[in-house]
This record gives C-alpha cells, sequence and structure tokens, in this order.
C-alpha cells in the first residue's frame, strides 16, 4: 500500500465516524445557510504571483513540524503578511489537523480559505462548505476520473472552487478532460513523498493559458517562488517552510514582495 492509499483508508474511517454522528441530509440542509464563498479565482488571477499560506502541523514526509497552538494567530499572521488565501489541512491522523481548526481560522481572517484534505466523497464537500471554505482540494491520484468529475461538479455547485492536484501529465490531461479551470502542481509524489521541483516546469506550460496554475510543495523561499513563477506559476502552495519559519508573517512577506516585484516572471495572461 502506498503512503497516499494508507493516509485515503484512515480518511474514509474517520468519514465513516463523522457520517453516523451527522447523516448527509442534515449536513446538506445546514449547508444551505451558510453565507456564500468567495470569488477565488480572481483573486488568483491578480498581477502578481499570490501566496498560499498552510496551517500544517506535521506531515508523513517530515513528522512533526511545529505545534501550532493557535492556527487562528497563525492565518491572522499570514494574512497580515500579505498571504492570498489560507490552506488548512484537515486530515487528523498523519497531518494534526481537523475542522475544529479550520473554523478558528475561519473566525479569524477574511481571505479566502482552502481546506486541504484527501476528498473523496460528496459529504466532505459539504463539510468544506459548511465550515466555510471557499477552495478545495480534489487529488487526481486519489480519485476515479468519473469521482473527479462529479465532486469537481458538486464543489461547483455550492460556489466554491475546485483546486484540482496533479503530479503526472497523465493526471493533468485527466484534470483538463474533467474541466479542472485551477490546477496545482504538486513537487511532491504522494505515493513515495519524493520531492521533485522540476515537475511544474514540465507540466505547467503545457496546460491552456487561461489556466489557473499553483506551485505546490518544496517552495522554502523567494527563490523557489521565482522559480515557479518563471514556469507560469500563478501562485504557489507553501506549508513547511512558513510554520517553521522563525517569524511566519515575515516569511510570508518575504514570498510575497518576491511575488510581486516587477522582476519577477508574470504569467502570461
Ligand atoms: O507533506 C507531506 O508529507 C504529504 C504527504 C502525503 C500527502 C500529502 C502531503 N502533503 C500535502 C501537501 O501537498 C503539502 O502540504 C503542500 O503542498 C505544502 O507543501 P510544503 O510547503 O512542502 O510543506
Amino acid at each position: 500500500m502506498t503512503v497516499l492509499e494508507s493516509i485515503i483508508e484512515g480518511v474514509r474511517e474517520d468519514l465513516a465516524v463523522r457520517e453516523a454522528a451527522l447523516p448527509f441530509p442534515e449536513l446538506r440542509e445546514r449547508t444551505t445557510k451558510v453565507a456564500p464563498p468567495q470569488d477565488v479565482m480572481s483573486i488568483l488571477r491578480a498581477p502578481a504571483v499570490g501566496v498560499i499560506a498552510e496551517v500544517k502541523r506535521r506531515s508523513p514526509s517530515k513528522g512533526d513540524l511545529a505545534t501550532i497552538p493557535e492556527p487562528a494567530d497563525l492565518a491572522m499572521a499570514y494574512e497580515a503578511g500579505g498571504a492570498s488565501v489560507i490552506s488548512v489541512l484537515t486530515e487528523e491522523r498523519r497531518f494534526g489537523g481537523s475542522l475544529a481548526d479550520f473554523d478558528a481560522v475561519r473566525a479569524a481572517v477574511k481571505i479566502p480559505m482552502l481546506r486541504k484534505d484527501f476528498i473523496v466523497s460528496p459529504y466532505q464537500v459539504h463539510e468544506a462548505r459548511l465550515h466555510g471554505a471557499d477552495l478545495v482540494l480534489l487529488i487526481v491520484a486519489a480519485l476515479e476520473q468519473n469521482a473527479l468529475i462529479a465532486l469537481m461538479d458538486r464543489v461547483e455547485s455550492l460556489g466554491m472552487t475546485a483546486l484540482v492536484e496533479v503530479h503526472t501529465a497523465e493526471e493533468a490531461d485527466r484534470a483538463l478532460e474533467a474541466g479542472a479551470s485551477v490546477i496545482g502542481v504538486n513537487a511532491r509524489n504522494l505515493h513515495t513523498l519524493e520531492i521533485d521541483r522540476d515537475v511544474f516546469g514540465r507540466i505547467a506550460p503545457g496546460l491552456p493559458f487561461e489556466t489557473i496554475k499553483i506551485a505546490e510543495s518544496g517552495v522554502r523561499g523567494p527563490g523557489d517562488l521565482m522559480s515557479y513563477a518563471g514556469h507560469g506559476a500563478d501562485a504557489v502552495l507553501v506549508g513547511e517552510g512558513l510554520v517553521t519559519a522563525p517569524d511566519p508573517k515575515v516569511a510570508v512577506n518575504k514570498l510575497v514582495t518576491a511575488g510581486s516585484h516587477p522582476a519577477c516572471p508574470r504569467p502570461s495572461r
């Protein structure tokens, strides 16, 4: 079993417990009463290379990264530093995240939020909306094509934006066939956990110019952002490099400053 398969096994077990506690029809009903999501596309289309700053306590590849006793404080630092979007990992077993973290951050920041999890069921999409998500991650490697299409439809029908994650050219083709308008190219292979920062440069230039392109993982400083920008990134998604920084607000701001610097290559759109 690969790392991704084992994560998903745990996700399905935890999901069954939540579904038993709050049946889907009741969840769906509650979702209709939440304030509408923000327009993430216009934010991601801004001329500067944006920063999606992630709340990430630990990971299968690195173990414990940061304790993050108050996710809201970290998220407010990210927002003050100029982040465009906050990503909160809600997977509990491997990443130490939760929907309670998501709620705490949602209550503290105004900018759009991404639910970062291993989404395999419409139930999780409605949960994301109920908790105030604007953007939902869908990982192509974790989904059959029909499921990917159905989950994208579900995300969009709730007014949210799907960030469709790929790691190979074949997965990028599947994302495009499914109609993805925001594609994240993850440098991390979720089966082996190896990071290859060159993957973005191999895949992103082949995507349609109107597709929003997000470079995920392995950003440790402005140099990595500039390099991804050179291959057409509209935004970078950063976890470890921010949660382990001595001052996350300063660390985000260095990336944001690099992304808006005149010397930073801009997406050709
Ligand atoms: O981070 C991991 O080890 C990991 C392992 C298996 C599946 C997903 C994983 N991470 C999710 C992410 O893609 C990252 O949290 C995100 O792209 C930020 O990466 P980084 O800046 O390198 O922390």
